[in-house]
Parts: C-alpha cells; sequence; structure tokens
C-alpha cells in the first residue's frame, strides 16, 4: 500500500499492531504509546461514528458540552496532575483522545477481549448502553501552570486564576480547585460515570481524583418539547440567557478569541449547597421575590409568561418596585454582563455538622472572560436575598480547550505554541 494512501485512511487498533511490526508485544506499547505513534503518522485513531445512536460529534471547532443543549445528568470530575513532565502530559492527553473519541460514539474504549486472564480494557458497565448524547469537555485550572515541572507558567492566560473569595463563601477545599477538569454530560448517568472512570482509570498513576460531583437535570415535556427544568427550590432555572444556536452571541459571550485558547471557553464550576429545610419553611410569596419570578410559570413577578421580559423599571401601588431590590434577578441584570449557564442540580447525603441535606446546584457557566462571571457574582454581593437559602461550598475554574480537529488531540494548541 502506497505511504499516502496508507495515510489516508483510517486504521485499527489491530492493523496498526500488525503495521508496527509489534504484533504480540503490542500489549507492551499500551494505548498511550499506540497513540504516540499514530500522531508521529500524523493519524487519527478514532473517529466519529454517525451510525451511533444518540451521539454528538467529538470533533469540530469547539469542544462538546459547552453549547450543547444541556443533558439530564452530569459527572463532573476535577484531577490533580501526577506527571513530571510536559512530554508526559500531552501524551496523556494524546492518550486520552481516541478513548474520547469512542466513548462518545458509545462504544468501549479498546477492544472486548477474551482472555480470561487478563482484566478487561474497559469497565464495561455502559455495555448495551448508546452514547446517550455523552459529551466530554476538558479544562485546565490555574494551578496545573503553576507546577514548575511541567513548564508551563509562560502559557497561563492572565484571565486563568482563583475566583476571588466572594462575600458568604464557605469553601470546603474537597470542592475546590483542580489541575484537570473532565466534564461529562449524557442522557444516562451511568454513562457520563463511566466515561470519566474509564478515563482515570487509563491514566493510573498519571492523575488522581481530587473531587467529583454527580448532578441531574429533568425536563417536563410540553408538545414533544423539553421544558425549562426546575432546581430543588421547584424554580424553573435556566430561562434566560445569550442564545446558544447564535453564532454571534455564543462569538461574544462565550468564545475566547485570542492565544491559545481561542475557541475555547473558561468554565466556572461553583458547589452551591440549598438550604433545602428552610426554604421548606418559607412563605411562597417570599420565595418569589427572593428570585423575582413566579414559581408556577417561570415568568416575572407581576407577568404571565416565562419568556416575558423582566419589568424592572415597574413600581407596584405602593411606589416600590414590582421586581425586588434585593430579588435574584434583577441583580444579576444589573451586573450587565453575560454569562452561559449549564447547571445541575445534586444530592449528595447530608452534612456531618448538621445532618442537613447535601443538595444544592452544581452551578456551571461558560464564558469567554472570568471577568464576566466576577462581575455576576458581586453583584449578588451580601444584597442577593438568595443568600439567606443558599451556601457556597466549592469552587474552579478551568480554561477548556478549542475543538479538536481529526488527526489532533485534546490540547494541542498549547503545546503546539509552546
Ligand atoms: C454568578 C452567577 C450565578 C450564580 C452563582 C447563580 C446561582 C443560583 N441561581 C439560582 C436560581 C436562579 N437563577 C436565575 C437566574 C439567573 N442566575 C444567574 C447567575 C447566577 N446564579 C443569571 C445570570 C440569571 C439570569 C438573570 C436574567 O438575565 O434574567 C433564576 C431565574 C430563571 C432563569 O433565568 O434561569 C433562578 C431560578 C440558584 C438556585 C442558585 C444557587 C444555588
Ligand atoms: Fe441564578
Amino acid at each position: 500500500m502506497a505511504e499516502d494512501k496508507l495515510f489516508e485512511k483510517k486504521i485499527s487498533r489491530r492493523q496498526m499492531l500488525k503495521l508496527t511490526g509489534a504484533g504480540a508485544a503490542g500489549a507492551a506499547i499500551g494505548v498511550s504509546g499506540l497513540g504516540g505513534l499514530l500522531n508521529v503518522f500524523g493519524m487519527t485513531a478514532e473517529d466519529d461514528n454517525p451510525e451511533s445512536k444518540n451521539k454528538v460529534n467529538f470533533y469540530g471547532t469547539h469542544q462538546s458540552g459547552i453549547i450543547t443543549p444541556v443533558q439530564t445528568h452530569i459527572y463532573f470530575a476535577s484531577l490533580e496532575v501526577l506527571v513530571k513532565s510536559q512530554a508526559e502530559l500531552k501524551e496523556l492527553l494524546q492518550q486520552w483522545t481516541p478513548m474520547a473519541v469512542r466513548l462518545m460514539n458509545g462504544e468501549p474504549i479498546g477492544e472486548v477481549s477474551s482472555n480470561g486472564f487478563i482484566p478487561a480494557k474497559d469497565t464495561g458497565e455502559a455495555g448495551g448502553l448508546d452514547a446517550s448524547g455523552l459529551t466530554l469537555t476538558f479544562g485546565v485550572g490555574p494551578s496545573l501552570f503553576d507546577k514548575n515541572e511541567l513548564g508551563l507558567s509562560s502559557k497561563r492566560p492572565a484571565e486563568l486564576k482563583d475566583l476571588p473569595h466572594f462575600p458568604k463563601d464557605q469553601l470546603d477545599p474537597a470542592y475546590t480547585g483542580g489541575d484537570i477538569a473532565i466534564q461529562a454530560c449524557a442522557e444516562d448517568p451511568q454513562v457520563a460515570f463511566h466515561a470519566v472512570r474509564n478515563l482515570i482509570r487509563a491514566a493510573s498513576g498519571k492523575v488522581r481524583l481530587k473531587w467529583s460531583q454527580a448532578g441531574f437535570n429533568s425536563f417536563p415535556e410540553k408538545n414533544k418539547k423539553r421544558e425549562t427544568p426546575r432546581n430543588l427550590f421547584a424554580f424553573k432555572d435556566g430561562t434566560s440567557g445569550p442564545d446558544a444556536a447564535s453564532k454571534k452571541a455564543m462569538n461574544d459571550v462565550v468564545w475566547v478569541d485570542k492565544g491559545w485558547l481561542a475557541g475555547g471557553s473558561y468554565m466556572a464550576v461553583r458547589r452551591i449547597q440549598m438550604h433545602l429545610e428552610t426554604w421548606d419553611r418559607t412563605a411562597l410569596s417570599e420565595q418569589e421575590a427572593t428570585f423575582g419570578r413566579h414559581r408556577e410559570t417561570g415568568a416575572p413577578l407581576s407577568l404571565k409568561n416565562e419568556l416575558d421580559e423582566v419589568p424592572l423599571d415597574q413600581k407596584d401601588a405602593s411606589g416600590e418596585p414590582v421586581i425586588p431590590v434585593d430579588s435574584h434577578v434583577r441583580l444579576a441584570k444589573e451586573a450587565k454582563a453575560q454569562i452561559h449557564r449549564r447547571s445541575f442540580s445534586y444530592s449528595s447525603g447530608t452534612m456531618d455538622a448538621t445532618g442537613a441535606y447535601d443538595a444544592g446546584l452544581l452551578f456551571i457557566s461558560y464564558q469567554k472572560d472570568p471577568q464576566q462571571f466576577i462581575a455576576i457574582q458581586k453583584s449578588f454581593g451580601r444584597a442577593d436575598k438568595l443568600n439567606e437559602y443558599i451556601t457556597h461550598r466549592g469552587s474552579a475554574l478551568f480554561a477548556c480547550f478549542p475543538g479538536v480537529q481529526k488527526g489532533s488531540y485534546i490540547g494541542e494548541s498549547l503545546f503546539k505554541t509552546l
């Protein structure tokens, strides 16, 4: 076979082993070595499989899971990097790339072997399930750039630093920070978990799970269309925001347009406990005043429809603003900044100290500059009436890589420009 023809052809792992003469010794090369070989040859190890059911494409200008319509489940993982050189870090991302493609195809990460003497390559719990709309989004945290041995300090974007301390923050280090994030979202909880589990397992000794959080969204349906999900305070959450279908809006709000992160985005993550016990003792009118919206319809106070514009200037009979000055929605709007929210509810047992529910919102937003998130959170400050019912327990910021093109690998732009 002519060399150029060979380069164009997508080849299987088995063919590759034959080609390189590795044969039975191929197992010793491991997925990592193979990834490296493929990269040297400039070939694509895996392809998006158009036949896969309920599949989101891996390759593209942007990573999946950012403007992809929000799914019903998330398994979010924040990892600590253990590798001690830039070459090893790059190799890890190269190793993960074909695996991520396979996972998003709904395929096991490696061939299913009948060899009873070795553990299976794939842990197997997603067997028989389809791709389930799985998206995998990879990002890097500020702490990665502090590791001298990785030699990345000159590549840290000025915007990538720990989020500042906000009034009322009670952050737990157990839910804060991380060198690498993997956001796995899917329409099936096991598919999301399986993806992260297998990526971490394949990277044994190279990364360690620092913290993780599973979350969920439930979508009521009307006329076969998904409606806005309700958060654990029973309010519709996700009504307002920039139009994810508008290229211009996403360029204005979400996509970074400079440096190695161009085409990527900053992901702000906040693990926010919602005090369900207090909320459930609160009168409905008080709850509605907290958000500035009606609970049942999601409409702004005094109006009927969820999508009605919030009447910030309207006053009631006694001259008071209809949308209270300390309401969450008013304060968010007054920040005059936009973010793309992509949050999930969580429920993780009880708090050790109090026995209260450890449940709330895994708040996630994407923006081209973390200052957009910071401006809104600062506007809430101590003023937000919602503060009486929530406590921020975890926080992290990640720079999510641009999309991956066939033949390339996750995060290539970071290394290419070194
Ligand atoms: C800094 C950003 C934000 C955090 C943190 C946050 C926490 C949080 N929000 C809710 C519930 C609702 N938020 C709503 C609207 C809304 N929230 C933010 C930002 C943050 N929220 C914005 C930018 C907006 C949109 C404002 C607007 O332009 O109208 C709403 C109303 C419905 C909606 O638009 O989604 C609810 C409900 C909770 C429970 C929470 C922390 C636990
Ligand atoms: Fe909010």
